[in-house]
């Protein structure tokens, strides 16, 4: 089988190849734009593997992936994005071009090909804030709060509209925050890592209450891999490992791993239209898949810590 992975050379794209290429013997295309996210040394240990191959080039643009599709595509799913929340208050453009057009450009695509199943990779954050009481469930209404959050929800919305309109055999899954290996160090725990190792404030925004549904990268990946293969067509599936945790909580636990004084908290100006609070209701996918988070957090969070400490030449190249 060949498999069209998009965005493979970002954080969760990258752990989704590996996982891939561990497990299967599938073909994988991974297609990227190289975004100052997308990083080929996520991938440097898979790089030469036969069943591997890269092609640096914009999901907007459909003229090159027409002609890649030509290889005979059996699925693609749908990495590829602008995925930093607070860079999407700041210019929210280049969101809707990727998000949305992107994932467009790439839907006429399935089409035409004729693709086994599309497989758009959504957020939970598509639901909007949650109060401290409740969960998502995939049919909850989308209410989107930030330019990020809403071209993911136009997207999702594209992808429903094609699986109706014209058949296309389509997943969406919305997966809670992920954390592991190669995330970039935009994001709260590689961010609040790397600062505390260098003795850097962490920038925590309002007064840290803010809640979290964490989930270790490998979980989301696996869960991913067993909708793509196994998901009934058109359905949609929330990913999340029950992990809720305010970002003062996590922001405690990098600096007590790291025994670092609480005194490198700095509490910030919020984020504009911070959600509160996001939870998910996995109940569809462990239902019907089986599927279940195998990491706990505090052997998940131990494992990211490890690993960044493992992988400073990785990071400070991108500081
Ligand atoms: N990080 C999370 O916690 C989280 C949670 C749920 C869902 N998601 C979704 O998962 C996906 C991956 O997120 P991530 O955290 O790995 O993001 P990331 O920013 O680490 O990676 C995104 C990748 O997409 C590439 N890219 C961006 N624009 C592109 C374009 N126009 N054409 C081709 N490639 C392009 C980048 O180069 C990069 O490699 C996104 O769709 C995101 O919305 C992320
Ligand atoms: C970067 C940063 C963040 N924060 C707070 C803001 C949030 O309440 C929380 C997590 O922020 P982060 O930007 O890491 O992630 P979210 O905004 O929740 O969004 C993430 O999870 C979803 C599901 C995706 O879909 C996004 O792609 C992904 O980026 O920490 C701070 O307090 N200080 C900081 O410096």
């Amino acid at each position: 089988m060949k498999i069209l992975v998009t965005g493979g050379a970002g954080f969760i794209g990258s752990n989704f190849i590996r996982y891939q290429l561990k497990n299967y013997d599938d073909q994988i295309i991974n297609v990227d734009k190289l975004s100052y996210a997308g990083n080929l040394d996520n991938l440097k240990d898979v790089e030469n593997n036969s069943n591997y191959q890269f092609r640096q080039l914009d999901i907007c643009d459909q003229e090159k992936i027409d002609h890649l599709m030509h290889q005979g595509i059996d699925y693609i799913v749908n990495f590829a994005a602008e995925s930093h929340v607070d860079r999407s208050i700041d210019d929210p453009s280049v969101f809707v071009k990727t998000n949305v057009e992107g994932t467009q450009s790439l839907l006429d695509l399935a089409l035409k090909f004729g693709v086994k199943k599309f497989v758009q990779i959504s957020t939970d954050e598509v639901y909007g804030s949650l109060g401290s009481e409740g969960k998502f469930k995939e049919d909850s209404p989308l209410n989107p709060s930030s330019p990020y959050s809403a071209s993911k929800a136009a997207a999702d919305l594209l992808v429903k509209a094609y699986a109706k309109t014209y058949q296309l055999p389509v997943n969406i899954t919305r997966s809670s925050n992920n954390f592991g290996p190669y995330q970039y160090p935009e994001k709260l725990i590689p961010l609040f890592i790397i600062n505390a190792l260098n003795n850097r404030k962490l920038p925590l925004y309002g007064d840290g209450s803010n809640i979290r549904d964490w989930i270790y990268v490998k979980d989301h990946c696996r869960a991913v891999d067993l909708v793509m293969r196994r998901g009934e067509n058109g359905q949609t599936y929330n990913i999340g490992a029950s992990n809720e945790k305010s970002n003062l909580e996590i922001t405690k636990k990098i600096l007590e791993l790291l025994s670092k004084s609480e005194l490198l908290i700095k509490h910030v100006e919020d984020r504009k239209g911070h959600d509160y609070r996001y939870a998910v209701d996995s109940s569809k996918i462990k239902d019907q898949l089986g599927w279940e988070a195998e990491y706990d957090y505090d052997r998940a969070m131990q494992i990211t810590l490890n690993w960044y400490l493992d992988h400073k030449d990785w990071w400070k190249k991108l500081l």
